[in-house]
This record gives structure tokens, sequence and C-alpha cells, in this order.
């Protein structure tokens, strides 16, 4: 399809249908869409995207068109695109889209490129970016131009270590010398970032710390309103659902252990015992491990419980949590899976290098591996985040509310593009527009929010229309 690069158009159809269904469950998108479509607020932006194409990101991106904006969009993950999702925004124009489910390093790299080559060699005006590969293309971009600028010559790309590394390099050194001064004029055109996670957050504060940011940039992953969502409710929601669909198992009786009791945890137990779950935690911060005894949880040690248990899943962001050895030793078909890091939190590795393991693929992303003795466990998604890979991820109402931090603070960053208001740093985005998102997203719920008297306001401090807490406040 004419200026896109995805996998198959014919599945635009099927991606409308879902796209459609989707919109009903982001009332703070389309909320936005009613508040700021009329005056066309991002007219005259061009906003690349770096962000799962997937059908709920689809109604971002309809939004921010909607907004006046003009895009282009690629995935961040090789294996996240939805396919029928980028088949129906292409189809409508609604964006230009440079992204399939199952893309390969030098093609993740070319089409990150591609979603920030505009028209007439143009940058992104303002970018959202997921994870800062596309802030990392144009800061490295611009670097290598210096180079070049000085030799006349770029760097081998095989000298770096990763084939991350190699493809993103060999991008730049096919394309500085058709242009070297892109990726400054890029950044002198660049309003800024909205960057979605605590990954791509990390990465920008380290360079913000050495002077090295050369444009503002927006942290949306700590609004409360996006992480708490993410990492609560999202959880909670979408780790059963990755543990009907892979296993169909009775959760209820049974005794699943949550390795972690952060905010990812604190979903996935609540989950659990809602499903009639014998609900055990594991714990290195005794402020966790309390919070999870006043919810009458039993605090333990994984090896304590290792044969005993029916269910292990963990969500410590950390890594090396349940090894082969552990597994060895659990109860025959106990289910095994993760919804924290990426993929070390489990042993996968470990698991297939046991002597004389044996290894089924019951079906895609569930595993069964019998160890010499004839007892097995149920591994789920390799190890990896099993709401990703055994079901849809975060639910669409979930995303809404990260989405719809992500439009407010677009808009923030191209309506102060020429005002001096954000400097080349990293920001939060205000309390009252952390606040704003959840009252965008009450009305769909029935909720009826109480109004503060003046008297009242001022007795606790706080302006009647808020902000309601102060910055430290911990929900
Ligand atoms: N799969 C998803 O959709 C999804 C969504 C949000 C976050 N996450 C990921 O989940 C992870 C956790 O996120 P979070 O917000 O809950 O972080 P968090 O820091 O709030 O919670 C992690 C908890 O694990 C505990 N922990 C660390 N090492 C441990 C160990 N060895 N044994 C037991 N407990 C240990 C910590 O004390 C902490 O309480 C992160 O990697 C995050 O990126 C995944
Ligand atoms: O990462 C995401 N998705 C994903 C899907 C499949 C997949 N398959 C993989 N492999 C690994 C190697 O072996 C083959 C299989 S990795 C992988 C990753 C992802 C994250 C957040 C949102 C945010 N989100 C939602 O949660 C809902 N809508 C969203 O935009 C999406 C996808």
């Amino acid at each position: 399809w004419e200026g896109n690069r995805i996998k198959d158009i014919n599945e635009a159809d099927f991606g409308r249908k879902e796209i459609e269904i989707a919109e009903v469950e982001m009332p703070g998108l389309m909320a936005c869409r009613e508040e700021f479509g009329p005056s066309q607020i991002l007219k005259g932006a061009r906003i690349t995207g770096s962000l799962h194409m997937t059908i709920q990101t689809a109604v971002l991106i309809e939004t921010l068109h909607k907004l006046g904006a003009d895009l282009r969009w690629c995935s961040c993950n090789i294996f996240s695109t939805q396919d029928h999702a980028a088949a129906a925004i292409a189809k409508a124009g609604s964006a230009k889209v440079f992204a399939w489910k199952g893309e390969n390093l030098q093609e993740y790299w070319e089409l990150t490129f591609e979603a920030l080559n505009f028209p007439n060699n143009q940058g992104p005006t303002i970018l959202v970016d997921d994870g800062g590969d596309a802030t990392m293309m144009i800061l490295e971009g611009a670097k290598w131009e210096k180079i070049y600028e000085e030799r006349k010559e770029l760097p081998d790309p095989a000298r770096y270590e990763t084939e991350d590394e190699k493809n993103l390099y060999a991008v730049l050194k096919r394309t500085i010398p058709e242009d070297p001064t892109r990726w400054r004029r890029c950044i002198k055109d660049l309003a800024g970032v909205s960057e979605e996670t605590t990954t791509g957050v990390h990465r920008l504060y380290q360079i913000a710390k050495k002077g090295e940011l050369p444009f503002p940039a927006i942290n949306v992953n700590d609004s409360v309103t996006k992480s708490k969502f993410d990492n609560v409710y999202g959880c909670r929601h979408s780790l059963p659902d990755g543990i009907f669909r892979a296993t169909d198992v009775m959760i209820a009786g049974k005794k699943v252990v949550i390795c972690g009791f952060g905010d990812v945890g604190k979903g996935c137990a609540e989950a659990m015992v809602g499903c009639g779950a014998r609900v055990y935690v594991t714990e290195i911060d005794p402020i966790c491990a309390l919070q999870a005894c006043m919810k009458g949880l039993q605090v333990v040690r994984l090896e304590s419980v290792l044969k005993e248990a029916d269910i292990f899943i963990t969500t410590t962001g950390n890594k090396n949590i349940i090894m082969a050895e552990h597994m060895a030793q659990m109860k025959n078909n106990a289910i095994v899976g993760n919804i924290g890091h990426f993929d070390n939190e489990i042993d996968y590795h470990g698991l297939c290098n046991w002597p004389e393991i044996k290894k089924v693929e019951i079906k895609p992303q569930v595993e069964r591996f019998q160890f010499p003795d004839g007892h097995g466990i149920i591994m789920l998604a390799q190890g990896r985040l099993l709401n990703l890979g055994c079901a849809t991820g975060h639910p669409s109402f979930v995303m809404s509310n990260s989405f719809t931090n992500q439009t407010l603070a677009q808009i923030e960053l191209w309506t102060n593009r020429n005002t001096g208001k954000y400097k080349n740093e990293v920001y939060k985005l205000p309390k009252e527009l952390d606040e704003k998102v959840a009252r965008l997203h009450l009305k769909s719920l029935g909720a009826e929010l109480t109004v503060l008297s003046k008297e009242q306001a001022d007795y606790i401090h706080v302006p009647v229309e808020g902000p309601y807490k102060n910055e430290d406040y911990k929900y």
C-alpha cells in the first residue's frame, strides 16, 4: 500500500472492526478527540511513533491524527505488531505505518528510519517513544554526522557488539552520506519526546544527566494513571487471562506463589485470590512483605513451597528468580510463568539444558518439560511475559489511561514548542494532567465525583479544582 510497509492490507477490515470495539473501551482518548479535535491543536505537527503497533495503539494514532497531526509509525518490538491493526491504519490513511509481526533486526531499524523520514527528508517535530529506540537513532545519527563531517567516512558497524547495534549503525552508515545533516536538522525541529516505559525513561535521565539531551522529554511512564494502570490493574487483568488461555487450569483451591509484591505482584496476587487460590508471596523487601501479610497472604521463601505449590509466577523485575534446580523439585505439572522483566526472571535456558530433559510443545507458548524421573512442569511463553505471549497484553481500558497521558504530553510539547516552558530536561506531566486523565475515565464507569466546598478545600490546603495530593503522595 502506497507509502506504507505492512504485512497484508487485506487484514484491514478485521482491524477496523477491532478498532471500533476498542474505541468504546478507550474513553480518555475519545474525550481528547472531542475536546481538542475542533481546534486541530496538533495541526502542523509531524509525529513519529515508535510504540507497539497494536489495536489500542491504532486508537492513539487516530486520536493524534484527528487532532491535526501528520503521523508515521513503527513498532518498538519486532514481535508486537498486530498486523490487522497496522493494515487498518494504513488503509484509512491515519498514518504511514512501517511495521509487521516478526521483523528481523535489519528490518526493524530500517522501519524505524522510515518512520523518522518524512517527505522532503524532514524529521518529526514531536516523538512518541517506547523504550527509546527512535530517540537513540536520532542522537546516534547526529553523533555520526559529526564524525562523517570530520573524516568523510564512518566506522564499520561490525565493530559493534550486539546485532541490534550492528543493524542500527548499518542504517546510519547507508543514510548519512545521502544527507549528512538530516539528524541535526531533526534535533533542531523536534519539540520533544514523550516516553512510555521505565526502560526508555531511565535512558533519558541518563542522557540528560550527561547534559546530552538536545530536546525536552516528558516521562509518561511515571504518571500515576499510567504506571498504576499498567502495573497493578493491567497485570491483575492479564495474568489470569494468560493462564486461562494457556492451560484452562482451575485456579480455585490451588496454591499459587507470586514472586515479588510490588505493583505488579500486588495486582497478580489480588487476581489469584479472586480466582479462589491460596496465595503465597516471596519478597526481599520487608515493607512489601508486611503489606502481603496485611492482605492475609503467606510470605514464604520459594524453596519452602517448591514441592507443594501448583502455580509459580515471577513479577520482580529482577533476574534468576526461578532456576532449573527449583523446577526439578516442583510437583508434577506445576505451572511456571513470568509477567515481570522480559526474559531473565526464569532460568529457561538452564531448563532446556537440564540433563535428559524432554521438551514437548503442547501448543504455541505452552511447553511441558519432563525430567528424567518422569515428572514435568508446564512453562508459559518460554519464561517471557506470559500476558503478551499467552494473551493480548493489557485490555483497551488500561491502555486508554496510558495513551491519554501520551496525547496530553504530545499537546504539551507541541503547544509549548516556542514558549520556553520546557528546557532540554526530563519532565513528568503536572499532577493536574494526571488527575485530568483520571477524570476522563470516570464518566464511562458511572462514577460521580464529589466537589469540595471552598471551606473544605482551604481546610485541607488544596485548590477546589485540584491537584489534591502533593508530589510524593503514594497512591
Ligand atoms: N507484563 C506486563 O505487562 C508488565 C506491566 C508492568 C510492569 N511489568 C514489569 O514487571 C516488573 C515489576 O514491576 P513493578 O512495577 O511491580 O516493580 P516493583 O519494583 O514495584 O516490584 C518488584 C518487587 O519485586 C521485589 N523483588 C526484587 N527482587 C526480588 C527477589 N529476588 N525475590 C523476591 N522479590 C523480589 C522487589 O522488592 C519489589 O517489591 C518490572 O520489570 C516491570 O517492567 C510488566
Ligand atoms: O511486547 C509486547 N508484545 C509482544 C507480543 C508478542 C511477542 N512475542 C514474542 N516472542 C519472543 C520470541 O519468541 C517468539 C515470541 S516477544 C512479544 C512481545 C507488547 C508490550 C506492551 C504492549 C502495550 N499494549 C498492550 O498491552 C495492549 N495494547 C498495547 O499497546 C503491547 C505489546
